[in-house]
């Protein structure tokens, strides 16, 4: 029979994203709901092997529902992908009574939870949270609405200036691996065309579409880039190759960088993370561990740290068809 949980410690790692806090509000909140004490870890993984924790009660988390980023801090850490770095995070946990570990973060995050579960038989929940929306078997992924609507915020400002001096923008979104941001902002901000990274469309077909829209009658432009999209040539490069085959294109370039990070939560956001916090603590509680806590269909399910890393998320082909047709 599983052990029984008494204390659950909860971190933040890797990229932030809003709404982190409040995922972290509810999980102390279930703890102290459920008459569990909870632990906050600084700093991700590192802060885990550094024992950099605090004991945290359901007033410790007041007022950072509506605050961006994780008053926790988050971390890249080298020294938690080594097998010395995860046996001090464990050492550092046991001693501290820990009985098992709520990660809030994305693919790294879980695959770091993975090894420290095999290594160490420690009961351990995930919570998805990143912008980019690129977990397997979860609908969303905290952070990704707000995020989404700083985009198109950002790019509707753009868009004013565009017109106004019959300007080409070329316009660069967060999305290493996954096109959900481009994808969805560029349809809800009325881009022209949208480089994504799971499709290698080739340049040629961005050269047809501005040929296609200025024939259209547009006097402007605005394409969205995902920063991981595979022309092979970065936003710069993109808008050189234009500018010398196309001297009529006023061509600018924006990166809209780590401003889709920060920002206070959408209620969207604040209500997923509410959502996931709670069925985190209740997952650990019910003896579950090495899953994910993810939503499909507006209910909580629970998916396999391993099926979550998978790399075989569909691409939504209706989206693209959807942004195709309203783009011409
Ligand atoms: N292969 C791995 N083995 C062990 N830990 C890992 C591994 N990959 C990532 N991690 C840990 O998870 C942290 C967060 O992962 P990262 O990829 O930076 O962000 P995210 O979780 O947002 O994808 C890393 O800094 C590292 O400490
Ligand atoms: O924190 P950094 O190093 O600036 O990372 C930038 C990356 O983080 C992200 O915002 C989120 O990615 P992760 O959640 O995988 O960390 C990516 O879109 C972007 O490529
Ligand atoms: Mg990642």
């Amino acid at each position: 029979m599983a052990k029984k949980i008494n204390k659950i410690a909860v971190l933040t790692s890797g990229g932030d994203a809003p709404g982190m806090n409040a995922a972290i509000r509810a999980v102390v909140r279930s703890c102290s709901y459920y008459n569990l004490e909870c632990v906050g870890v600084y700093r991700g993984y590192q802060g885990l092997i550094e024992g950099d924790f605090e004991d945290l009660t359901a007033r410790s988390v007041r007022n950072i529902i509506n605050k961006g980023g994780t008053f926790l801090k988050s971390s890249r850490s080298e020294e938690f992908k080594t097998e010395e770095g995860r046996a001090k995070a464990h050492e550092k946990l046991t001693d501290a009574g820990v009985d098992a570990l709520v990660v809030i973060g994305g693919d790294g995050t879980f695959t770091g939870g993975l090894y420290f579960n095999r290594e160490f038989d420690f009961p351990i929940v995930g919570i998805p949270a990143t912008i980019d929306n690129d977990i397997n078997g979860t609908d969303y992924t905290l952070g990704y609405d707000t995020a989404l609507n700083t985009v198109v915020e950002a790019i509707d400002k753009i868009r004013d200036t565009a017109s106004s001096h019959n300007r080409l923008f070329l316009i660069e979104v967060m999305g290493r691996d996954a096109g959900d941001i481009a994808l969805n902002s560029g349809i809800g901000a009325g881009a022209e065309e949208i480089l994504l990274p799971e499709e290698d469309q080739g340049i040629q077909r961005m050269m047809d579409s501005l040929e296609k829209s200025k024939k259209s009658g547009k006097t402007s432009s605005i394409i969205v880039v995902a920063e991981g999209e595979k022309s092979g040539k970065n936003i710069f490069q993109l808008a050189e190759f234009i500018s010398q085959s196309h001297k009529e294109y006023d061509i600018r370039v924006s990166v809209l960088g780590h401003i889709q990070r920060g920002g206070s939560p959408s209620c969207f956001d604040r209500v997923l993370a509410s959502k996931l916090g709670v069925g985190a603590v209740e997952a650990l509680t019910d003896g579950k561990t090495n899953i994910m806590v993810g939503v499909h269909h507006q209910k909580v399910v629970h998916v396999p740290l391993e099926t979550a890393l998978k790399e075989d998320r569909e691409f939504d082909q209706e989206l693209r068809r959807v942004a195709n047709i309203t783009s011409v």
